[in-house]
């Protein structure tokens, strides 16, 4: 299992040097600067790095339609930022109210509160393959998950949608969604535009983003992502969640 081994302020209580620095630090006042810089997590010795996949796209672009597809021939473990979100607001814990406000408003949460919850989920799964759909939403978000959870995606997946087509998938959603409706829809395209946009150029620039071409049906959509996973089978296959029903499973004839 992957987890998080770097806790607030173990690193600094770890070596003589780091401790005299703690020291230092905390005379100047700059204690908590400290404990949040060194909260960086690494794989537990030994441990393999966990296969991530991240899953970006505007709004109504489908990505949670095509990551439950995933899951299912994968095995890949789902991990919907926007719904950890939700979960928070239905369970009314001390953040909900402010969730609830930002997604009304179709603003982005605070990234510490979003990447706590991810990495929760991740260090509390057995699993070691996940999709994250639906985050980074910023650069911020990007730095904030790198830094807190101390893993990079090995893929990241873009659903390229045209607006319009968006508009009219969100309008239809039917979810009972509060930020389902035209005047938060079309704050959330200016968002993704302008704070979403840099993450898939800096995924594009490193050489990780596989664009798909999000207008079609569920299926010729998913025809697109299928060939992207096949350079990873043999990392895939050995997830402990893979569906027998996986191509990627190996079947004794
Ligand atoms: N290829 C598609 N064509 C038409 N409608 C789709 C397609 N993919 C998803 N939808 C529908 O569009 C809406 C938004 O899809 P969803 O997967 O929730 O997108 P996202 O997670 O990107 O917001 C849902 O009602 C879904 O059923
Ligand atoms: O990393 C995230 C993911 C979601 N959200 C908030 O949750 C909303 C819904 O996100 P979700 O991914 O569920 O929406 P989708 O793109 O699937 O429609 C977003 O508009 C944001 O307000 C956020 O702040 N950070
Ligand atoms: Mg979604």
């Amino acid at each position: 299992m992957w987890r998080r081994v770097a806790s607030s302020l173990s690193p600094i209580l770890s070596s003589p040097s780091s401790r005299s620095l703690s020291r230092n630090q905390a005379a100047f006042g700059l204690i908590i600067r400290e404990s949040f810089s060194t909260e960086i997590s690494k794989p537990e010795e030994g441990a393999k790095s966990p296969f991530i996949t991240f899953v970006l796209g505007g709004p109504g672009s489908g990505k949670g339609t095509q990551c439950e597809k995933i899951v299912e021939t994968f095995g890949l473990t789902h991990l919907s930022a926007g719904d950890l979100l939700r979960r928070e607001i239905a369970m009314h814990t001390k953040n909900g109210d402010m969730i609830l406000n930002l997604i009304k408003d179709g603003k982005i949460v605070p990234s510490e509160v979003t990447v706590k919850l991810l990495q929760k989920e991740l260090e509390s799964s057995n699993s070691s393959k996940f999709l994250i759909d639906g985050f980074p939403r910023t650069e911020e978000n990007r730095v904030a998950f790198e830094r807190i959870v101390g893993a990079d995606p090995d893929v990241v997946l873009f659903f390229d949608c045209p607006e319009e087509e968006m508009v009219t998938r969100v309008l239809n959603r039917n979810q009972g969604r509060v930020d389902d409706n035209i005047t938060t829809m079309k704050k959330r395209l200016k968002i993704f535009e302008a704070l979403n946009r840099p993450v898939i150029d800096y995924y594009k620039n490193k050489g990780k983003l596989y664009t798909i071409n999000a207008v079609g049906t569920v299926d010729d959509i998913f025809k697109q992502v299928l060939p992207i996973f096949t350079p990873f089978q043999e990392q895939l296959k050995q997830s402990r969640h893979v569906n027998p029903k996986s191509p990627l499973v190996e079947h004794s004839s």
